[in-house]
């Protein structure tokens, strides 16, 4: 039997407290079976019927990186025009993905029609597909993070162009665009509310009971 002790559960806690968005990478490159690495972690997470829907595409090649920093510019923009006045110009200041600079590209898709797990856990709610792969890709949030390797994750983007750019199949639905390096910096607080557009509230403000 394997049991944690109380400086595990403190460095545990420290590790959620300093797990970041990053978007500020180091140019350095990531040692080579890094993403792989952490693509094992993340597939050790909890799937709904043991389906592990989650689909990891490494993006190595330089054409289809530009192809995907210009949807994000596209995106971004448009996302800006969606603002006005003061929160336009406060958007407009903030630093939203670190395409550019990240050494590793990692795409992350669903796949809507595996079989694995034979339908168990998604009659009711089909999305619990999703729910999988989102759970995975927290787990190699924190498990880059105990490495000291940053990931932002990027949804600014159409997910109809990640399909083309990436020629994935149709039934994979686009989870995310996660960038991975070593952060410039560490911090305990997140990017959006040291930039002032948004701050965490008080945990009491989530729950309730009946
Ligand atoms: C599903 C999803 C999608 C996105 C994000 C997160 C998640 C969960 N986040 C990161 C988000 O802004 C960040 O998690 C919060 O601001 C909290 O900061 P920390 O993650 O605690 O540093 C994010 N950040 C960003 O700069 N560009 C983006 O496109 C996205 N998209």
């Amino acid at each position: 039997m394997i049991t944690f002790d109380d400086t595990f559960r403190r460095q545990l806690h420290d590790l959620f407290v300093w797990r970041r968005d990053v978007r500020r990478f180091r140019p350095d490159p990531l040692p080579a079976g890094t993403l792989e690495g952490l693509i094992e972690i993340a597939c050790l997470s909890p799937s709904v019927g043991l389906s592990q829907p989650w689909r990891f595409v490494i993006v190595d090649d330089k054409a289809r990186r530009q192809a995907v920093i210009e949807d994000f510019k596209a995106c971004n923009a448009d996302a800006l025009r969606s603002y006005s006045g003061e929160r336009a110009a406060r958007y407009a200041s903030l630093k939203l993905a670190g395409l550019e600079e990240a050494p590793g590209h990692l795409a992350v898709f669903a796949e809507k029609a595996t079989d694995i797990g034979h339908g168990l856990g998604r009659a009711t709610i089909p999305e619990t597909t999703e729910y999988s792969v989102v759970a995975a890709i927290c787990s190699m949030w924190l498990a880059a993070r105990a490495e000291g390797i940053g990931l932002g994750w990027v949804s600014i983007l159409n997910p109809a162009r990640m399909h083309d750019i990436l020629s994935v199949p149709e039934t994979w639905k686009f989870m995310g665009y996660l960038c991975l390096g070593y952060p410039m910096a560490e911090f305990d607080s997140p990017e959006l509310e040291r930039a002032g557009w948004e701050c965490r509230r008080a945990t009491a403000d989530f729950i309730t009971r009946r």
